[in-house]
């Protein structure tokens, strides 16, 4: 049998539907028998190593995974030797300090001497230092944000998204330390048939996270005005231009960065497009 990549994803938690959605989009098929911890690929020498996200750092560090998907705050918080190959654009979150929301905070000095709850204490530590701040930090391992409430620490040091979790417990955010999402990570040695893999692996999850950051788009506009909207609209290369039945009309095709989008339309409309489509891509090989 060749040799395989391994890869560790999440066994159970926010990571893990999308981090198999992705696989599942490069065309990979998983094989997941019930409660399994392994699992291989069908179609592309892989095999799926199913860890805790907390531990997953050590592990690709250790080489008993070559690659993972991962939260990019726990490759920070871990401080292990590895790669980020790729940021993959789900559980997007961000590491931030909060206090009581009556506390008058007016900047970081507030927190000189307060003890602060979390369980990220080499960011926070990071952070403190960059910022000569010195703590209480007291590490726990979840629910942090109910410290405050139950006079365990003046402050927490957590992840947010939406928010709301903070407001249910009266807390409002003040700092925020860092940024994260899903990312894919590597051992800094991976070498020979499994960096051959990798480079597959890559090539198909760039043309996956490229057609899901664009759009393709598709106008008719008078012939007079094709000019003017080539110049407005960013193509590949530049866009197609097609007769239309009726005279003096062109359909025009192109595709658009979903980032651009709502910029440009008016623009489109302002030169005279109409019957403006836009259409999800599925793969876009760059
Ligand atoms: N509220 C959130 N919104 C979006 N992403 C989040 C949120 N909370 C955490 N994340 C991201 O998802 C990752 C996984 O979070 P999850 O709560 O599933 O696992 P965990 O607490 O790290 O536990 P385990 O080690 O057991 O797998 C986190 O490391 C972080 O990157
Ligand atoms: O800003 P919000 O959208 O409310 O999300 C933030 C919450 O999500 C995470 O906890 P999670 O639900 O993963 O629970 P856990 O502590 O058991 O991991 C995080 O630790 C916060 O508590
Ligand atoms: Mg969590």
């Amino acid at each position: 049998m060749g040799e395989k990549l391994k890869i560790a994803v999440q066994k159970s938690g926010r990571l893990k539907e999308d981090s198999l959605k992705i696989l599942k989009e490069c065309g990979i098929s998983i094989d997941n028998g019930k409660d399994q911890l392994k699992a291989s690929a069908f179609n592309f020498p892989l095999e799926v190593l199913y860890l805790r996200n907390s531990d997953i750092p050590q592990y690709v560090e250790d080489g008993v995974a070559d690659i993972a998907i991962v939260g990019e705050n726990v490759v920070i918080e871990k401080q292990k030797e590895l790669e980020i190959l790729q940021k993959l654009g789900f559980s997007k979150c961000r590491l931030a300090m909060a206090l009581p929301k009556d506390v008058e905070y007016n900047g970081l000095e507030y927190f000189n001497g307060k003890r602060i709850a979390t369980s990220y204490p080499n960011s926070l530590q990071l952070f403190l230092d960059e910022n000569n701040l010195n703590c209480d930090i007291h590490v726990i391992s979840g629910s942090v944000e109910i410290a405050p409430n139950i006079g365990l620490a003046d402050g927490i040091c957590d992840l947010v998204s939406s928010g709301s979790t903070l407001f249910k417990n009266g807390l409002r955010e003040v700092e925020q330390i860092l940024k994260s999402e899903a990312c894919l990570v590597a051992n800094k040695n991976i070498s020979g048939i499994k960096q051959a893999i990798l480079d597959r692996l890559m090539f198909r999850l760039k043309s996956v996270l490229a057609a899901k950051n664009n759009k393709y788009i598709l106008l008719n506009a008078p012939n007079e005005k094709v000019n003017d909207i080539i110049e407005v609209l960013p193509g590949m290369k530049s866009p197609t231009i097609m007769p239309l039945a009726k005279e003096g009309w062109s359909s025009l095709h192109s595709v658009i960065n979903e980032n651009d989008f709502w910029g440009v339309i008016d623009q489109l409309k302002l030169n005279g497009a109409e019957g403006i489509l836009i259409i999800p891509i599925e793969k876009m090989v760059l």
